[in-house]
């Protein structure tokens, strides 16, 4: 019947009196300064799990969408626990927060924390290895429930109110490298190179480098690139984070994103190109908000989309290669980065040189071996199918019609309870295709030809005639000071 505030003081005295005793106790706070403290998130997941439980009062929570219940400690609630025999009570303390004075960002209103007792003499033994299996127990959980989360920056810069400046959802994107089509020795470099990846932290660290690790995605529009994150996510079971350059203002924000982002995350940049404007380099130079910071003047890109003539969204290209390379990248470990494209050949060299993303990888058109895939998946294909004659006939136009694998999917899924349907229809539709792409070729062959004879045309005319160029050029000039005259008089 206290009020909490109450309980806690009393408790808090008992603790003093405890601590002349036998005990130690550790204070694991939510909120480590700026950053969020993963060891909070570990013990509330290993805690949620732990058999073990005495406590007599547990809340459960169910996030927004998701499919299981957590229960965790109540409010300066306690627990027992054992580990090698030994026991250890964690206690959860939580109390309001005073009343703020001004703050540059809005503080939670309470101060959240595990207090960890345990006896002196059990001191060695439970740092050196208790946390460690705390922390370990938490990634298989959070794993095994696959529940995993992605994350959005789209609120702007605005955090919530407890410092976050990312909004989270579930992640639940179906697809894996199962439903993927494309080319089958790709995907498996793919998925060995992330396989190397998370098992590789001995080797990242011996050779000395950061545990991060960049793709570049890039092709038509509906080839699979948002597809393949989803799949590199589901198959490493890491967090994503989809990053919105638009709704960043500076690099300064950009760090802090990154710094509030997670270990064992996929970092994405969808769209790159039109994220940052990194054609207008020369523009954006000349702007004088941007500060130095140790980039060369070539490296920066211009102000990100969004960035008007009053250059509001500062965000550089140094800025965002700092975010991905950069001393501050290393602030968490086992990052992944994911930039897409549809325009490869409008990113700035530096963005592409080599090392700084370490694969390229291009999602095409769908070929034969992908859309194997797709059979499969859609129609429920197996081995005899793919002998069939029509096969024959779609492998011989697949190719030509440049279909993505997005256009081929809808006309799977149209006729998915009919296979002869279905695929009667996709010939029609990748010969009509075909067609169509021989055409335009065609008429792209001709017109860059016409261009290419007048422009000949043209050097032609003013090597044999140099003078009349002249002449016409002497007569605009004095047409042109005539005005000008003119106008002056008036
Ligand atoms: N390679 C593929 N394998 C399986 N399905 C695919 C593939 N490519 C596209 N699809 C299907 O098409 C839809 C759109 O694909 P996705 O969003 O991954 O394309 P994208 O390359 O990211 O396109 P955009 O460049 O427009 O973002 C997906 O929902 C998926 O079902
Ligand atoms: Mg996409």
């Amino acid at each position: 019947v206290f009020p909490p505030e109450l309980r806690f003081a009393v408790l808090k005295l008992f603790k003093r009196l405890f601590n002349c005793s036998s005990y130690c106790y550790f204070d694991i706070t939510e909120i480590d300064g700026v950053n969020t403290n993963e060891l909070y998130n570990a013990v509330q997941l290993y805690l949620s799990s732990s058999a073990s439980i005495t406590g007599s009062r547990l809340s459960l929570t169910r996030a927004l969408n998701s499919s299981s219940t957590t229960f965790g400690l109540s409010n300066n609630d306690s627990l027992v626990d054992t580990f090698n025999g030994v026991s250890v009570l964690w206690e959860h303390v939580v109390t309001q927060r005073q009343s703020q004075t001004f703050s540059w960002r809005p503080l939670p209103e309470e101060k959240r924390g595990f207090t960890l007792r345990i006896k002196k003499g059990d001191k060695h033994l439970i740092l050196n290895s208790y946390l460690d299996y705390i922390t370990e127990k938490a990634n298989d959980i959070r794993r095994k429930n696959q529940e995993r989360f992605l994350y959005t920056n789209s609120r702007g810069g605005s955090l919530d109110s407890r410092g976050h400046p990312w909004e989270s959802v579930p992640f639940k994107h179906p697809s894996t490298f199962d439903t993927l089509a494309m080319d089958p020795t790709t995907k498996k470099e793919i998925m060995d190179d992330l396989r190397d990846f998370s098992n590789g932290q001995t080797f990242y660290q011996k050779t000395g480098r950061a545990w991060k690790r960049g793709y570049l995605l890039y092709g038509p529009p509906g080839t699979g690139k948002s597809s393949m994150i989803a799949a590199m996510a589901n198959f490493l079971g890491y967090d994503v984070y989809d990053l919105e350059l638009t709704e960043v203002h500076t690099n300064s924000e950009l760090r802090k994103l990154l710094m509030k982002t997670s270990s064992k995350s996929i970092i994405v940049i969808e769209d790159i190109d039109c994220s940052i404007n990194l054609g207008n380099r020369k523009k954006s130079n000349s702007g004088g908000r941007q500060g130095y910071d140790g980039t060369p003047h070539e490296m920066r890109g211009g102000g990100g989309a969004g960035a008007g003539e009053d250059g509001v969204n500062s965000i550089t290209l140094s800025g965002l290669l700092n975010f991905t390379d950069g001393l501050w990248s290393c602030c968490g470990s086992e990052r992944i980065f994911v930039f897409t494209t549809n325009h490869i050949e409008k990113l700035d060299p530096a963005l592409l040189r080599s090392g700084r993303m370490d694969m390229h990888i291009f999602m095409s058109y769908c070929t034969f071996p992908a859309l194997k895939i797709l059979l499969q998946n859609y129609l429920g294909f197996s081995e005899p199918d793919m002998g069939l004659q029509i096969m024959e006939e779609i492998e011989a136009v697949i190719d030509k019609a440049q279909m993505t694998p997005a256009d081929i999917s809808e006309v799977l899924i149209k006729n998915r309870r009919h296979k002869d349907k279905a695929l009667s229809e996709l010939l029609e539709a990748l010969r009509n295709m075909a067609e169509r792409r021989k055409k335009e070729n065609w008429r792209s062959a001709r017109e860059k030809n016409s261009t290419e004879v007048e422009e000949e045309e043209q050097e032609k005319r003013a090597l044999e005639n140099p003078k009349q160029g002249c002449d016409e050029e002497f007569e605009e000039s004095c047409k042109k000071e005539e005005e000008d005259d003119e106008e002056k008089l008036n």
